[in-house]
């Protein structure tokens, strides 16, 4: 079953439970709540997920040492232009927040490039990574399966099956939130770590220190905090999966605020597909009741588009079809 969280009050006074699901929990009852939780928020918690602590706990490590180093340091990964180091700027067309990150694609032979130019010990770093990006693909892919065995799709591997393709396109980014005291550094008030926006690709594995700061939007629009838990994981519908589901999963906006006392450390896998892969609502949630509701895209047409366009900007709304309006007059 879903054990509800404590409820959270928002400023809104709206009362919410932010779905925790124990994967230790007998299947069929367990892929329900998955599918639950996709739709209802296209968000939730996991427990008992099986990936070993210190599998996070050298991750955490490796990036926190990287964050302490002097910025021309840092400097010498490369810009994030589209993989390195970034400081406030997120992407490509303007947008900033009160962060510094780290962003990398989870090709082996791409980290191991790349490790040379982060860490003082790059086969350190790259194993801790490696291990940690090989716990978050198996995530990723137990919760797709328990998602196509909730959604009775024929072919229960031919989500996971993709996401674990060589040359699949998932990535991974650190991001670090040094605390933003608002007297001192505030002029705008501007509290805004990572804007708000939804996640591109199917599904997102997320972690966090102690430190809170992420928020989910709800349905109508209010923001939901989410109370940091440094052991467990938290999982985000991506923007592939409701087109996948044919709208019926949503992909959740969030953002991240800054802490005005305490530095946020999160560290997200972004589960992709290989960028040649077509992508349109699985056949299983097509219906004439209910037919598709997006254009077939590969996943480098729907990446394009995303970079072409700001962060909170819905680029979802570019692949939908145009149903012909029935005039009753
Ligand atoms: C402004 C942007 C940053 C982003 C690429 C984009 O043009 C729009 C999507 C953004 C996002 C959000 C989720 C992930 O953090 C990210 C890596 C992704 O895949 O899409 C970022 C992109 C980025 O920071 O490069
Ligand atoms: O840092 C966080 O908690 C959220 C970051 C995020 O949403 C992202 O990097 O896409
Ligand atoms: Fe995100």
């Amino acid at each position: 079953m879903v054990v509800p969280s404590p409820m959270i009050r928002t400023k809104k006074t709206k009362a919410v439970g932010i779905p925790t699901i124990d994967l230790s929990m007998e299947r069929s009852e367990l892929r329900e709540q998955v599918v639950k939780a996709c739709e209802e928020y296209g968000f939730f918690k996991v427990v008992n997920h099986g990936v070993p602590k210190e599998v996070i706990t050298r991750m955490e490590e490796e990036g926190a040492e990287f964050f302490a180093k002097p910025t021309s340091e840092k400097l010498q990964a490369g810009p994030a232009t589209p993989f390195g180091y970034g400081c406030r700027n997120i992407g490509p067309n303007g947008d900033m927040g009160n962060l510094e990150y780290l962003l990398l694609h989870t090709n082996p032979v791409c980290i191991s490039e790349r490790s040379k130019t982060i860490a003082n010990n790059p086969t350190k770093f790259s194993c801790a990574l490696n291990d940690y990006i090989g716990a978050a693909k198996e995530l990723v892919c137990e919760i797709v399966e328990l998602v196509a065995e909730g959604l009775w799709v024929p072919d229960k591997f031919s989500l996971s099956n993709l996401i674990k393709d060589v040359q699949g396109d998932s990535l991974l980014r650190i991001n670090h939130y040094p605390p933003l005291n608002p007297k001192i550094n505030d002029n705008n008030n501007n509290n805004i770590g990572f804007g708000e926006h939804s996640d591109p690709q199917i599904l997102t594995i997320l972690w966090s220190n102690d430190v809170g700061g992420l928020q989910i939007s709800t349905h109508d629009g209010l923001w939901i905090p989410v109370p940091p838990d440094p052991n467990e994981f938290f999982v985000m519908v991506g923007d592939v999966f409701q087109v996948l589901t044919n709208g019926r999963f949503r992909s959740v906006r969030h953002r991240a605020l800054t802490n005005t006392m305490k530095t946020r450390m999160s560290m997200m896998y972004f589960a992709a597909p290989p960028l040649n892969w077509w992508i349109e609502p699985l056949p299983k949630m097509v219906t004439a009741q209910n037919p598709s509701v997006y254009k077939p895209f590969t996943w480098a047409q729907y990446k394009k588009a995303a970079y072409s366009l700001k962060l909170g900007d819905s680029r979802l709304d570019l692949f939908k079809v145009q149903h012909q309006q029935h005039d009753s007059s």
